[in-house]
């Protein structure tokens, strides 16, 4: 299949289930029927967006639909429009045209602080220069803060949550050490943690195992399925450029090439041999073994005779 003719398997319309709700809590919209077996409304929805600046095209005709349980990777080379697609689902960025419904709520038409704050946004750049511990950083995450609100004392359960992810985290032997001296690897952990002190419904990750070691990303990305097992209904999506950095735990996939969807939907249907190959431009063969991806240039042919 050529990037021309992508068969993006579809994701399911989100047209089909217009209920909104609230966002922060997930709670049906006034009317619905309370026993209705219907799929649940999507946590992120994209309808024929396009990303224009300095009269570039940097996405164009993007549709998505992201419900609660799905985990979905974002992937495409350098320049594909990866970054520019998650400023938009992390509702840091408007689109040029078309929509976008984050948490129910139409970009555009609502407060988007006030929408970020139900979403778990993991920016590996953080810009922490103080030694706070890991316990303290994972606690600014209640405030959406760098540094801790000293006029304000954490909960007790906030203080448990914190425990907890830590745990689930990997984090629990290094909770007291500052965050100066933590590794790369330790320090996309612990921010993963802080992400999700609010409990959002939503995480984004941008390229969360770039520059960690081998032993780093496996514990990173074992923490991710761990993760995902103990919270059913959070959703992700993960940015990368490399599929051995895909956590087992994937879903779905939405491979991206030049600002355009080359195909989306469930991970098997997508994660191909020749749709990873058009979408990086280079003969690509990908194997999954034991749920991991890897992906290598495909042998040349010997020359006959
Ligand atoms: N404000 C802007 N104005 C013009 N071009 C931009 C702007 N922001 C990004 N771009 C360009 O848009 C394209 C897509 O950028 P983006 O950062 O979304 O790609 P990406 O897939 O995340 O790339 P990478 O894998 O290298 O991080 C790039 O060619 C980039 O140079």
């Amino acid at each position: 299949m050529s990037t021309s003719d992508p068969r993006p398997p579809a994701a399911a319309d989100p047209a089909a289930n217009p209920a909104t709700g609230d966002p922060a809590t997930g709670t049906p919209a006034a009317g619905s029927p309370a026993a209705s077996p219907e799929p649940p409304a999507p946590l992120l929805r994209t309808r024929a967006v396009d990303v224009v600046r300095d009269g570039r095209h940097l996405l164009r005709g993007i549709d998505l639909a992201i419900h609660p349980g799905e985990h979905w990777a974002l992937l495409g080379p350098n320049g594909a429009g990866k970054s520019t697609l998650l400023a938009l689902l992390g509702a840091v960025s408007h689109p040029t045209r078309g929509e976008v419904d984050v948490l129910g709520r139409r970009l555009g038409r609502v407060d988007i602080r006030e929408l970020r704050a139900h979403l778990g946004h993991v920016n590996p750049r953080h810009p922490l220069r103080s030694p706070l511990t890991v316990r303290e950083v994972v606690l600014t995450g209640v405030t959406n803060t760098i540094e801790p609100d000293l006029n304000r004392k954490p909960a007790p359960e906030e203080l448990e949550r914190a425990e907890l992810l830590i745990e689930t985290l990997g984090m629990t032997a290094a909770a007291e050490s500052p965050w100066t001296t933590l590794s790369q690897g330790e320090r996309g952990r612990a921010l993963i943690a802080r992400a999700l002190m609010p409990s959002p419904r939503l995480l984004l990750l941008d390229e969360p195992a770039t520059g960690l070691d081998l032993t780093a990303r496996e514990l990173l990305l074992d923490s991710l399925d761990l993760l995902r097992h103990q919270h059913p209904e959070l959703a992700s999506v993960l940015v990368t450029h490399h599929l051995e950095e895909l956590p087992e735990s994937t879903t779905h996939a939405l491979l991206l090439r030049a600002g355009e969807t080359v195909a989306a939907g469930p991970v098997d249907e997508v994660m191909t041999t020749e749709l990873v190959s058009a979408t990086f431009g280079h003969p690509i063969r990908i194997t999954r073994q034991d749920g991991r991806w890897t992906a290598r240039a495909a042998a040349r042919r010997t020359p006959t005779g």
